[in-house]
Parts: structure tokens; sequence; C-alpha cells
């Protein structure tokens, strides 16, 4: 805990629970300062469900809860991560891994800033970006029209765009589909054009949910170089996958999330084992 508290104030000196300070560009951070810091971090979702087995959701029970004044249906509460902490550096490439259910995306969309922690705190040096298969871009407008809005959205100037497009074409694979609705592209090819698009910027806190599970080999292979430089010139990347080559040839820390808790935390090759094992 001293630790930490040392390492905090390197990097936010604020109070408030969620800091996500626009601060110097990530390519003036020194590699192993310290740019995101978990600290006791309780996530709760709070689930609308029925009262009860017997007024299963159907349109009676709903018009009998509204005139019987019951108000809104019985509350749950899903505690999704309890309690962790940790501190990532500047050249970090971390692999979240565990099973279905266990936090993996939760942890990342909190420290994205786009959830509130119910208890603790994360600290981040630097604007994390979420990179996920399911990033918001417009299906009904063509590739193109989503390159500049994509690019624009995470802040790039008309010339950076001008410069980046060709590029980013070229690494999607898309081809003369760019012309295209992104409503005409298959899965694969959505996420891949996702991908060059949100890889096309330096990143300060990189953040990717299974954003490499629905491209093909050849693309893999490529994304997973990308992330490597990423992890050079920029940040820190934080990447959540089922598949364990791509955690193991890629990051050079792995958290090993189990009921919302983390069960072990290291060497990737060391954690991967105790994973298989269990
Ligand atoms: N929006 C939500 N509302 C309520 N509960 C949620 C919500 N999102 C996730 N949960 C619950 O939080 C817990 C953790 O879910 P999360 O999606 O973070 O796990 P995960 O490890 O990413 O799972 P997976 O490997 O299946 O993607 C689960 O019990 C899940 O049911």
């Amino acid at each position: 805990m001293a630790e930490l508290t040392k390492e905090l104030s390197q990097v936010a000196p604020q109070d408030s629970k969620t800091q996500h300070p626009e601060t110097q560009n990530s390519n003036d951070v020194e590699v192993g300062t310290p740019t995101v810091i978990v600290d006791d971090l309780h996530i709760v979702y709070k689930v609308y469900g029925s009262a009860g087995d017997a007024e299963k959701g159907n349109a009676a029970s709903a018009l009998m809860r509204i005139l019987r004044r019951q108000g809104r249906p019985q509350m749950k509460e899903v505690h999704a991560v309890k309690g962790v902490s940790f501190v990532a550096h500047h050249g970090d490439a971390i692999g979240i891994i565990g099973r279905n259910g266990s936090g993996k995306s939760t942890l990342l969309r909190a420290i994205a800033g786009l959830l509130p922690p119910h208890k603790g705190a994360v600290y981040t040096n630097g604007q994390p970006s979420l990179l996920g298969v399911n990033a918001a871009l417009m299906k009904e407008l063509t590739g193109e029209r989503n390159i500049i809005l994509g690019c624009y959205a995470m802040g790039m100037t008309p010339n950076e765009v001008r410069e980046k497009y060709d590029e980013i074409v070229d690494f999607s694979g898309i081809g003369d589909f760019v012309q295209f609705p992104m409503s005409t592209y298959s899965s694969g090819m959505g996420a891949r054009l996702r991908f060059a698009i949100s890889s096309a910027k330096t990143h300060d806190v990189l953040l990717i949910d299974e954003a490499l599970a629905t491209g093909d080999r050849e693309f893999k292979k490529k994304s997973q170089q990308r992330i490597k430089q990423m992890r050079e010139s920029a940040g820190t990347v934080f990447l959540v996958a089922h598949n364990l080559d791509v955690i193991e040839e890629t990051c050079n820390r792995v958290i090993w999330l189990h009921k919302g808790k983390i069960r072990m935390e290291g060497d990737p090759q060391e954690v991967l084992e105790a994973y298989n094992k269990a």
C-alpha cells in the first residue's frame, strides 16, 4: 500500500475518485512511468428484474404492478469487480484472462472511465481509449466516412487524417469495400477496419477487448505486430482475449481474474500455465 501511495503521487495528485486527466503526450512519458493505478476497485451493476417467479415479465404483470403502484420491479446487485488493485507502467502490454463472467470487460470499461467505481479508484496518466469489437462507428455510412469520423473522434486533425487515410485502408485490407456502407461488411471486415482506425493513433492507454478474435489468421498476425509497435511507441496496452496464444505472444504481463478478484498476476508463461492447469 505504501508503494501504491508513492506511485499515486507521481500519477494523479487530485482527490476525486476516477481521474482521466488530459496530460502530456505519451511520447513524452518515459518507459516505466506508472500510467494506470487501480486501487481497491469495486464495480457493482444494479439490475432491475421481475419481483418474483410468479411475476415473470409479461404485459399483465407489468400492468398489475402499475395499478398496485409498486413502481420499479425488484433491484438486484451484481458485484462484478471485487477489490482489484494493480499498477500498470508505460511500455506494458497487459493481458487480462479469466473464465466467462469473471469481470474482464467490466474492468476494462472501468479503466476507460465508462463505469463509476462503487468503491476504490482508477487513476490514469493520459487518455484511455477503448477499442472494442463493438466500438461505435455508423453502419449506414461508408468505410471512408467512418475512417474520417473515427479519426476525428480520436482527436486527430484534418491533416493527420489525410496523412493516415491510405495507411488505414491498406492495413484493414478491405480494398474497394471502403466505398460501401459498413452494413455490407462481414463481421471480420468490420472488426479489421475498427482495429485499423483505432491503431492509427498513438494512444496513451489503449484498451482492447477481444478485438483480435474476429480477424483471419493473417490479420491476427498483422494486428499482433501492430500492438507490439504500439507498446514500443505508445503508452500502455490492455488486452482482453480468450485466445491465450495471442496473450502469450503479445503481452509482457498477465492478470488472471476469477469471480471479480485477481487470482494471479505476473509473467505470462507462469500465469498461463497455472490458468491452464486450473
Ligand atoms: N451491463 C451489465 N449489467 C448487469 N450485469 C452485468 C453487466 N455487464 C456484465 N455484468 C455481469 O458482471 C459480471 C462480469 O461480467 P463481464 O462481462 O465483465 O465478464 P467477462 O469476464 O468479460 O466475461 P466474458 O468472458 O463472457 O466476456 C457477470 O456476472 C455479468 O453477468
